[in-house]
């Protein structure tokens, strides 16, 4: 098959990440005889150091033309006092919103070989797999006016939603939810907001939709208590924008680390950007030292969701899997007796892997 990506490295460690997750497809479709052809965009404070906006008309255009699109991180401390128009996140924003990316899908499921990786004591932990499904177009994040008033004293932020905005997302979560554990926890603040109240109206209309499903309404603060007492309660939690970025951040913390959580965004006709769930990480940026595992993890969310490459994708799993079980990690996570590597060497034994795994098509012969 031919696919053309689209990468947005941005900022920090998404340039170091991207790089990895590049490595690790170009080796695949050597392996699998697809042909990946990468076209390179800025976004973010690099696209505003060079093009004096966040988010470039060449970049949107060309996202436009690609099968998918693979994004870093944006941002850092170089462009915090920047006027807001200017900051690296509006240039994420926008293209969120300019691509229709309205359901952001942000799995969390341990690796075995992480159990102890996590601050959680293990019994907590080990039964966890649960599927963020946050809204990613609408809410506080693009609510107007967001500005200052009364002479810079007083301010503003809206958080709305339409029923349309609620409901094409709860209907995806539901659509989630049917092909796992069949059990949806919608995460609101109903007993405070009114947009959480026509968020729980719409959630328990479409329950009618789909009556294999069971359904729980939790609010957002206990949500984020269970969330690390009683993972395994879970299977789909839907939300709104900005409490799935919240919990989404938490919910990492059950993986060992928030360099192991991949994302996708994706379109009702199955467009998709790809990006991991954290951020530039300023303070480790240039340094080799990064976790490329979420990237890679979504670049294999790439192929399931917008390629159908089911297989290509759990090779990509798989090899995340074994370079792990083999005791390789980055200085994020913490793994007793395990080999503490740079970026780049993790990224080798995964393209290591993808290649043994198609020669053997076996695990075990590749990785003990
Ligand atoms: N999708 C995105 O582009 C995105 C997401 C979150 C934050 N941001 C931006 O990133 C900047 C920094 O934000 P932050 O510090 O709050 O969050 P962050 O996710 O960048 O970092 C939080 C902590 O996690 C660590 N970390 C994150 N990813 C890692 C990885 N792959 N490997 C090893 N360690 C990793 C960092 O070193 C840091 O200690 C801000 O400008 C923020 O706006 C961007
Ligand atoms: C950088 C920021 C705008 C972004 C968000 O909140 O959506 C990030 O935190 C994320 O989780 O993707
Ligand atoms: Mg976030």
């Amino acid at each position: 098959m031919k696919k053309h990506i689209v990468l947005l490295p941005g900022d920090g460690i998404g340039q170091e990440v991207i790089h990895s997750a590049q490595g690790a497809l170009t080796a695949l479709a050597e392996e699998y005889n697809h042909t990946f052809t990468f076209e390179t965009h800025d976004i973010g404070g690099t696209a505003v150091d060079l093009h004096e906006t966040p988010l470039p008309p060449s970049t949107l255009e060309a996202c436009k033309n690609a099968d998918a699109v693979l994004l870093g991180a944006v941002g850092g401390p170089k462009w915090d006092n920047y006027p807001s128009h200017l900051r690296p996140e509006k240039g994420l924003l926008a293209i969120r919103k300019e691509l229709g990316l309205f359901a952001n899908l942000r799995p969390v499921k341990g690796f075995k070989k992480l159990l102890h990786a996590s601050p959680l004591k293990e019994e907590v932990v080990k039964d966890s797999d649960l599927l963020i499904v946050r809204e990613l177009t609408g809410g506080l994040y693009f609510g107007t006016p967001s500005e200052r008033r009364d002479n810079g004293d007083a301010v503003v932020d809206t958080l709305a939603y339409t029923r349309h905005e609620i409901e094409r997302i709860v209907d995806n979560a539901f659509k989630y939810a049917q092909i796992r554990r069949k059990h949806l926890t919608s995460v609101d603040k109903a007993n405070v907001l009114e947009s959480s109240k026509l968020w729980r109206e719409v959630v328990e209309e479409k329950k009618a939709e789909y009556p294999d499903v069971t359904v729980v309404h939790q609010l957002v603060d206990s949500a984020a208590m269970k969330l690390i007492t009683n993972p395994a309660s879970f299977d789909v939690i839907v939300t709104e924008n900005m409490f799935g970025d919240i919990l989404s951040d938490e919910a990492s913390v059950l993986t060992g680390s928030l360099g192991m959580l991949p994302s996708a965004s994706l379109r009702e006709d199955g467009f998709g950007l790809y990006e991991p769930v954290h951020g530039s990480a300023p303070d480790i940026a240039g340094q080799g030292i990064a976790n490329p595992l979420a990237m890679i993890l979504s670049a294999s969310l790439m192929l399931k969701y917008s390629f159908h490459m089911e297989k290509e994708a759990a090779v990509l799993e798989e090899a995340v899997h074994s370079v792990l079980e083999d005791g390789y990690h980055t200085g994020d996570l913490h793994i007793i007796d395990g080999h503490k590597v740079g970026t780049e060497e993790l990224t080798n034994k995964i393209i290591e892997f993808i290649k043994c795994k198609n020669a053997t098509n076996s695990i075990q012969s590749c990785y003990s």
